[in-house]
């Protein structure tokens, strides 16, 4: 099954280590793994690894993708968060308070290169979210004053509708775990969904664009397409054929498509 065989090939890479990596916080999984692209003015771009929020997964299945991007002259500053499950030290408000923190050390030590930030799947719903970070409310997690300055936003396959995320899977233990317990979670859906989130406050205001395997099985398309038709400044691209791991793997055309997405950063 093309589907199948896209997953085993895009975990089957080995890892690939950083040059360098840049610790926001004690925890071990507080830190960014930087792969330099040869050009010290190269445009940095943001990665923000899936797995469905849990601590089995970690960043090292988009090492291979990190260390392409720099081949292909982006630094890619791929970063860690703690996480939900067995030894994970993430969930509300710690996932939410390191992705934050994380994007805010890379986007200070980019100074005034240009910065693109990208997410795949669970990723890609902490991407969205950290887009609208300024349109928190002040007490929320990962709150700032204003926009983070981001040339575009590019969410591959993301979790972009929270609540019908929870309706589909068939464990809710990760993403209760997430947002706070059953008591807390309805509440925190305001602070964490990026659906809810775009129709309470509207557009973020970043160049924003979604790419979304129309064969995906892992996060339904209609998670890209019902955030786009909620903000007409969304750019949408449906890429047939494919599945949820083709375009993170360097061995193929979807991973063509994602690398040019990253290396545009002109406004
Ligand atoms: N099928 C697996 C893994 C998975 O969905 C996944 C693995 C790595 C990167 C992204 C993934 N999907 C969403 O975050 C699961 O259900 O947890």
């Amino acid at each position: 099954m093309i589907v199948q065989s896209e997953e085993d090939a895009a975990f089957a890479h080995a890892p690939v280590p950083p040059q360098e990596t840049v610790r926001y916080g004690p925890h071990q999984d507080q830190v960014v793994d930087l792969y330099h692209a040869g050009d010290s003015g190269a445009p940095i771009a943001i990665l923000l690894h899936g797995g469905f929020w849990k601590q089995e997964y970690d960043r090292s299945h988009l090492t291979p993708f990190a260390a392409h991007l720099a081949d292909r002259g982006v630094t890619a500053a791929l970063a860690e968060y703690r996480r939900v499950g067995v030894d994970g030290a993430g969930g509300w408000p710690r996932t939410f308070d390191d992705v934050a923190a994380a994007v805010d050390t890379v986007v200070d030590l980019a100074g005034d290169r240009p910065v693109v930030l990208f997410g795949h799947s669970a990723g890609g719903h902490l991407a969205l979210w950290s887009a609208a970070r300024h349109q928190l409310p002040a007490d929320a997690p990962g709150h700032r004053s204003g926009p983070l300055p981001l040339r575009r936003v590019v969410a591959l396959a993301p979790v972009a509708d929270l609540v019908s995320h929870l309706r589909r899977v068939p464990s809710h233990a990760t993403i209760v775990g997430l947002l706070g317990g059953v008591q807390d979670g309805a509440a925190n859906l305001a602070y964490a969904d990026p659906l809810t989130l775009l129709r309470e406050h509207g557009s973020t205001g970043l160049p924003t664009v979604l790419l979304h395997g129309a064969l995906d099985r892992e996060v339904p398309p209609e998670q890209s397409e019902v955030y786009a038709a909620a903000d007409d400044t969304v750019r949408l691209r449906i890429l047939p054929g494919i599945g949820h791991y083709a375009p993170i793997d360097p061995d193929t055309a979807a991973c063509e498509l994602l690398v040019a997405e990253l290396r545009q950063t002109e406004v």
